[in-house]
């Protein structure tokens, strides 16, 4: 695991967009996985400014959303598909039909899950994922206790993500829904590139347990130590309970090279 730590939030959406901006000049039809959550919105808002400027075009690029709501309407919000519109695909080129996510409304959901599973094999594999953590180590909404080798399927979320989460339902915690649909650990562990970003004092627990602690699937995101390639992007905040911490704080000069990889 790469740890980066970075002063804003602005400076990590800039080293992002960079591995984004190295993957697309790299692969004719790159496959991007996208996060929502507040952290990916920098990354996304950067990516949108170099599309404006013309230097990037996401129009061959297809994307992968790793989990959605199950129960929220078409034009809810905080469907995750809507809020991907809103903060990914509307500031960029990229061709809406290219964007794809589990089907949160599916009547078969098995069905759905496998097809969706089968949908990002077919596309190639994921060559980028921009992943988020939970305040208790979940990836995607792959909860304490998931299975570090579920691919794509149903979960009931934990109070304290629905606590979490209800600042986007109007601090409503009951209007937070209890279920999803969800990548696995093990479908995003084959993705080629995992990109995690956390900023904040709410992360440091989590931040500690995935890059320091044991593995184990109380803190999902702990499968990541087994992942050959990954980046973890944090403000000083988040990184504060590393121990490791001082081998990692880099100048924003030294940023990683991604055009190597
Ligand atoms: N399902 C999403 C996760 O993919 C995300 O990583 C997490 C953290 O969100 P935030 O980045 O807003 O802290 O929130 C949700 O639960």
């Amino acid at each position: 695991m790469e740890i980066v730590i970075v002063e804003t939030q602005q400076q990590a959406g800039e080293l992002v967009a960079e591995a984004v901006v190295a993957l697309v000049e790299r692969k004719a039809n790159p496959v991007l996985g996208v996060a929502t959550g507040s952290s990916p919105g920098a990354v996304y808002r950067e990516l949108g400014r170099r599309v404006a400027q013309g230097r990037l075009s996401l129009k061959d690029t297809q994307a992968f959303m790793l989990d959605e709501y199950v129960g929220l309407p078409a034009d809810h919000p905080q469907r995750y598909r809507t809020v991907i519109d809103r903060e990914f695909v509307q500031p960029t080129d990229i061709d809406p039909a290219n964007v794809h996510g589990p089907d949160g409304s599916a009547q078969e959901i098995e069905q759905a899950c496998a097809d969706y599973e089968r949908a990002i094999t077919n596309a190639g594999g994921i060559d980028l994922q921009i992943l988020g953590i939970g305040t208790d180590g979940h990836i995607a909404f792959n909860e304490p206790g998931s299975s570090l080798g579920s691919r794509t399927r149903l979960k009931t979320l934990t109070r304290q993500t629905r606590e979490d989460n209800a600042r986007f339902f109007d601090d409503d915690v009951a209007s937070v829904p209890k279920h999803c649909l969800t990548q696995g650990v093990a479908t995003i562990m084959e993705a080629r590139h995992v990109v995690l970003l956390a900023f904040g004092q709410s992360k440091v627990e989590a931040i500690h347990h995935m890059v320091e602690g044991s593995v184990s699937a109380m803190w999902p995101a702990t499968a990541l130590q087994f992942h050959p390639h990954v980046t973890v992007v944090l403000d000083e905040s988040a990184a504060s309970r590393l121990q490791l911490a001082s081998y990692a704080r880099q100048a924003w000069e030294a940023k990683p090279d991604w055009q190597g990889l």
